[in-house]
């Protein structure tokens, strides 16, 4: 194998690569995400390893911006194993993750699976096919309805569109089908996330740069400008552009022109610009964060995405969308994912089931698959999305009463086992009849109930 390891940790990169080497196999290992993206630049390969926590750029954002090559299959290194940071990483492609510390040969047999299932892949799909999956924006509630109207009357017109929504409401879901619905769909459909840049680098990523226009630019590099010219730019997170960059952007979006970073020459692209964001940019303006003749030029189609509480009958959908067969969820799960408030919406709903999935038993999952403010229905009031000044907590069901009584009569007899067991939990479980990781889940869900706040109705 043909192995590139990013790891600021020196011993354990020292490790790998005498591992690895003696194993018979290529490697390349660096200290940074800035520098396996320049290896990356020079030569393939067919695995990376990238340890999740590193100063400068995370594994996280390693894996993103390699990701769109398609190369090399990724496999994400962490050393605090939330389960959090793990479902994230395969939901961005990632082929796997490994909790340090780890053995260099379980290592080595993650990236034989990886490598198998690249060359699986390689063989049986044609390159295009290899692209993302279709794109699906699942809803029918009619507030989604109404979405989706909007979708196809903008999609047509090579106007700026902006999109607005809280986090994970599914904005740039939106911006690809009105990039799939336009006549621009054949052409390049290219993405840049502000937030995620520091601002030299979105300049620079946004309108390229010279060849010695700044330290670290070694060679010259197109903007995303000129690659997605004849297409589409979807410009994620417009908010947090900085002030001083607007003004280039406003210019291309006026007349077309641009200037790479230190370059003389004036290029023209003809590019469609799909905006999003979370914040509200009419306040930005307001409040001087935000040029606003460029906010008048890019609000000229506006989608405003609902929040996933507003959209009565699409949680069932998602649920039925994100979980393949043969995963079902049972009546009292989807009832609590029915009723709580997903501040993150789609995005987090998406999340749950996915650590759902790593939790549960078997096929099914219930209410012990899922984390304990769903589950104990008690839901967290959102206040990033409306500004409200709402109670953190609020009983949301009307039966919760008997949930409580349930969870209290459930609660006695686990305990009541555990103790005869003299605290053996392995034995209790046995006893209860339940898997030993079910058990475990049952005593923190106790343990956090009786430090969280909850008020009755
Ligand atoms: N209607 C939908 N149907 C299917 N999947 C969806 C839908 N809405 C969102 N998703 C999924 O939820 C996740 C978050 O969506 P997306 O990235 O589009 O949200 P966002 O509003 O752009 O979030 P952010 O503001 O944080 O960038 C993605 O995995 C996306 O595929």
């Amino acid at each position: 194998m043909n192995l590139l390891l990013v790891d600021d940790d020196a011993v354990f990169r020292d490790a790998f690569v005498r591992w690895m080497q003696f194993k018979g196999h290529h490697v390349t290992a660096v200290s940074s995400g800035a520098e396996a993206i320049s290896q990356c630049e020079k030569r393939d390969f067919d695995i990376a390893v990238f340890d999740l926590n590193m100063p400068g750029m995370s594994g996280l954002e390693l894996l993103q911006r390699v990701q769109a090559s398609g190369k090399m299959e990724v496999i994400i290194l962490t050393g605090e194993g939330t389960i959090e940071s793990a479902v994230l990483a395969i939901q961005m492609g990632a082929f796997g993750y490994l909790t340090k510390p780890c053995s260099m040969g379980e290592l080595e047999e993650r990236c034989q699976a990886a490598c198998q299932q690249r060359q699986a892949c390689l063989k049986n799909k044609p390159a295009r096919a290899r692209r993302r999956p279709p794109l699906t924006l699942v809803g029918e509630s009619p507030a989604m309805r109404d979405v989706v109207r909007l979708i196809h009357r903008i999609a047509p017109t090579d106007k700026p569109v902006l999109i607005q929504g809280a986090s994970g409401t599914g904005k740039e879901v939106v911006a690809r089908a009105v990039q799939q619905h336009s006549k621009l769909c054949d052409q390049p459909f290219v993405t840049i996330n502000c937030a995620a840049l520091p601002e030299l680098l979105v300049e620079s990523e946004l309108f390229g740069h010279q060849k010695g226009s700044f330290t670290g630019a070694t060679t010259e590099k197109p903007g995303l400008f000129e690659i997605a010219d004849g297409g589409t730019l979807f410009i994620d997170e417009i908010g947090e552009l900085p002030l001083a960059l607007q003004p280039k952007l406003l210019r291309v979006l006026e007349d077309g022109s641009m200037r790479r970073i230190g370059g003389h020459t004036e290029r023209n692209v003809r590019v469609r610009i799909i905006v999003a964001t979370n914040r509200d940019l009419a306040a930005e303006v307001q409040a001087g964060n935000f040029r606003e003749d460029l906010y008048y030029r890019i609000n000229v189609l506006s989608v405003h995405m609902p929040p996933l509480c507003q959209r009565s009958g699409d949680i069932d959908r998602l649920v039925d969308y994100f979980l393949a067969s043969p995963w079902q969820v049972d009546p009292a799960a989807r009832k609590a994912l029915n009723r709580y408030d997903w501040p993150g919406n789609v995005r987090q709903l998406s999340n749950v089931l996915q650590r759902a999935t790593v939790l549960a038993d078997n096929d099914t999952i219930t209410l012990d698959d899922l984390p304990n403010e769903i589950a104990s229905g008690v839901k967290e009031v959102s206040q990033i999305d409306t500004g409200d000044r709402k109670p953190a907590f609020a009983v949301c069901d009307h039966d919760s009463n008997d949930t409580v009584a349930l969870d209290d009569i459930s609660k006695a007899h686990v305990l009541e086992v555990l103790a005869k067991e003299n605290g053996n939990k392995a034995s209790a479980a046995r006893k209860l009849g339940i898997h030993r990781r079910k058990l475990y889940r049952l005593l923190e869900r106790y343990q956090s109930n009786e430090s969280t706040p909850q008020m009755t109705s």
